[in-house]
């Protein structure tokens, strides 16, 4: 039975970001992850984690000025020393929490730029080596253009090939169904592909991002089919609530005693 994250970014935003793990643990979610944890202390991040038995399942590495528009540096030559200071930035972070696994995003930057390819190919090598030591993955995630317009990383393609072709043990993909259904379609048919690669898995009903519960795609049957492939992984609850949180947690009732 898939292990779900509840995404702090996302949901429990009825309470401050900090009160988001009490809430999480009290909904019966053993795992959290979210985007960005740079406004608070790291000890303070670790000890809510702790306090309530959680388990950090992602979070992303700095993205630069998130309000302007940014959305990370790895395609962008000319903030390369700015990557480099996003992974001293998280890494205290990630001891703090005991995540195992960051997101590295990519940033708005053109795919038919070869300087934004080279420098993806490069930033990402470079993430992956810093934070090898450390025993922590990279992923990086595809991202619908209708969500994020220019964004450098769009095609599930090209993040397969670049992760096969680079061959770094802790380099994989951050496989989010959502942005897949909107991408390509044929998300059973590129989990099954993909599974080897796949470092984290996200969800939301497709094409409203709320709770996985309806809409196009048929989620109970994707969980059954993560099971049959062995993933063993977390599975992150990326989706915004239609109403209060607590409210649309009818989806999650049949996992809810399994989660530990
Ligand atoms: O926008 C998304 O889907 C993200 O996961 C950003 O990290």
């Amino acid at each position: 039975m898939p292990r779900f994250a509840a995404n702090l970014s996302m949901m429990f935003t009825e309470v401050p970001f900090l009160d988001r793990f009490d809430a999480a643990a009290n909904a019966g979610f053993t795992a959290v992850e979210f985007l960005f944890p740079y406004d608070h202390p790291a000890d303070a991040v670790g000890e809510r984690l702790k306090r309530n038995g959680l388990t950090q399942a992602l979070f992303n590495l700095p993205p630069g000025n998130w309000d302007a528009g940014e959305k990370g540096f790895a395609a962008l030559p000319e903030r390369f020393d700015d990557l480099k200071r996003s992974l001293d930035t998280a890494l205290p972070y990630a001891k703090a929490t005991g995540v195992k696994r960051l997101h590295l995003m990519a940033g708005i930057a053109d795919r038919s730029n070869a300087k934004a390819v080279e420098q993806f190919y490069k930033s990402v090598a470079w993430a992956a080596e810093f934070f090898a030591p450390h025993d922590l993955d990279v992923v990086i995630e595809p991202i619908n253009s209708r969500n994020v317009p220019g964004y450098f990383l769009n095609d599930f393609l090209f993040a397969r090939d670049l992760i096969n072709e680079l061959k770094i043990p802790n380099l994989k993909l951050q496989f989010d169904i959502y942005h897949c259904q909107i991408i390509h379609g044929d998300v059973t048919m590129r989990l099954r592909e993909m599974m080897p690669i796949t470092g984290h898995v996200q969800i939301a009903s497709i094409p409203s991002r709320n709770e996985p519960d309806g809409e196009e795609l048929n989620y109970p049957f994707l969980f059954t089919e993560l099971d049959r492939l062995g993933y063993g992984g977390f599975v992150g609850c990326e989706y915004n609530p239609r109403g209060k949180t607590v409210d649309g947690l009818g989806w999650f009732k049949p996992y809810a005693g399994a989660q530990s």
